[in-house]
């Protein structure tokens, strides 16, 4: 998307044919920084230390730790250590073993001598594919958003909630949850969006803000406990959330919170939508709750809060006394019996098997 009047993605080949670029995340929204990453262990801290985050981009990133691999040693034994020692940076997004399984498969089926060219060019091509899978998203979301709209009155705004960031910045281009709403945007349906901080990195506050900000978009960055009083109150049309893995019966596991906000939508008749591209469903699994692992990062993350000082310094502050140890499980899954539809590239699906096999019968049986 657009930052200024540049276009970027969120992550890019460097011009040296190997490395890769990345917006490192971190430093948003207060400083935009472009990170060279050319080594497979640089990509497993860019994705564990979260400089790169969503599970989208966590895929990308990871399909280029693989092809880094085969410019250095590109044997079936190094690239089981590198799947290995990128598959452990985060647990959760299924995207992230996707990717690898995907790139190791490939490779493993091609003489040593063909697989760096080859890699470099799954890469890209799993980045490209990305993008096209958001597009589509984007457009069955938009069917959404206009039907909302067209039962409202002549300019009256559509207000749709959010939970984290299932923005463009998760992804290469367009992001998940928010390709519906710019599509909206850039068609003239008036959306306002209200925006979940999303302690305790503050992906919303951080990301989500941001990247509304950039595109005009309006919206309202509140706390993560307000959802569910602005639903009571009729003002919120729809959720809408990204997801790091929707099981083959349509649970979600998303950021921590979203469940809460599933159960507030659900209370008060207000739909609510995960938006997610096909590398997102793991076909292996049914119960989310039961076999969804959930990562728990460092308590200092909930303990210490970065943001940028009066005098322009982007630092850290801690909230919490020093005793006080602070959980901080990254995730929650929520039941597929609380979710609206699951927006995919392919159309809108019922969260269950049925659901999901109508829209991918190839996964039948
Ligand atoms: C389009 S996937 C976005 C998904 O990823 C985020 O998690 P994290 O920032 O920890 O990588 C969050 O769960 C978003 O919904």
């Amino acid at each position: 998307m657009n930052v200024g009047d540049r276009h970027y993605r969120t992550i890019w080949l460097n011009e040296d044919g190997r490395s890769v670029d990345i917006i490192d995340q971190r430093w948003l929204p207060h400083d935009f920084r472009i990170e060279t990453v050319g080594t497979v262990d640089g990509i497993a801290t860019a994705i564990r230390d979260m400089w790169v985050r969503g599970a989208p981009l966590i895929g990308v990133t990871a399909a280029y730790g693989m092809a880094l691999q085969t410019l250095d040693d590109p044997s079936d034994e190094a690239l089981d250590a590198a799947w290995e020692k990128l598959h452990e940076t985060r647990p959760t997004a299924i995207n992230l073993r996707w990717a690898l399984d995907e790139m190791r498969n490939l490779l493993r089926s091609l003489p040593n001598g063909e697989r760096a060219k080859a890699a470099y060019k799954r890469a890209a091509e799993i980045a490209d594919e990305d993008i096209e899978l958001n597009r589509g998203i984007g457009r069955n979301g938009l069917e959404i958003i206009r039907a909302i709209a067209a039962k409202k009155k002549p300019g009256e705004t559509v207000n749709i909630l959010t939970h984290c960031n299932a923005g463009w910045l998760a992804t290469v281009d367009y992001g998940t949850a928010t390709a519906p709403i710019y599509l909206a945007a850039a068609e003239g349906i008036p959306v306002h969006v209200y925006v979940d901080e999303t302690r305790p990195r503050n992906q919303g506050a951080q990301l989500t803000a941001w990247e509304m900000v950039g595109h005009g978009v309006p919206h309202t960055l509140i706390v993560d406990n307000a959802g569910g009083h602005l639903m009571q109150r009729g003002a919120v049309d729809m959720v809408i959330v990204g997801t790091d893995r929707t099981t083959a019966d349509g649970d979600v596991c998303n950021k921590i919170g979203t469940y809460l906000k599933a159960l507030a939508a659900r209370d008060n008749d207000v739909p609510f939508y995960v938006a997610l591209p096909s590398p997102t469903i793991d076909w292996t699994v049914g119960d989310g709750l039961k076999e969804i692992p959930i990562e728990e990062r460092s308590g200092d993350e909930v303990s210490l809060v970065w943001g940028k000082t009066a005098s322009g310094e982007i630092a850290q502050v801690r909230v919490s006394p020093e005793g006080t140890t602070a959980g901080n499980p990254a995730f929650d899954v929520t039941p597929a019996r609380l979710v609206t539809g699951l927006i995919t590239e392919r159309g809108v699906a019922k969260a269950s098997r049925e659901g999901l096999r109508e829209l991918f019968p190839e996964r039948r049986g």
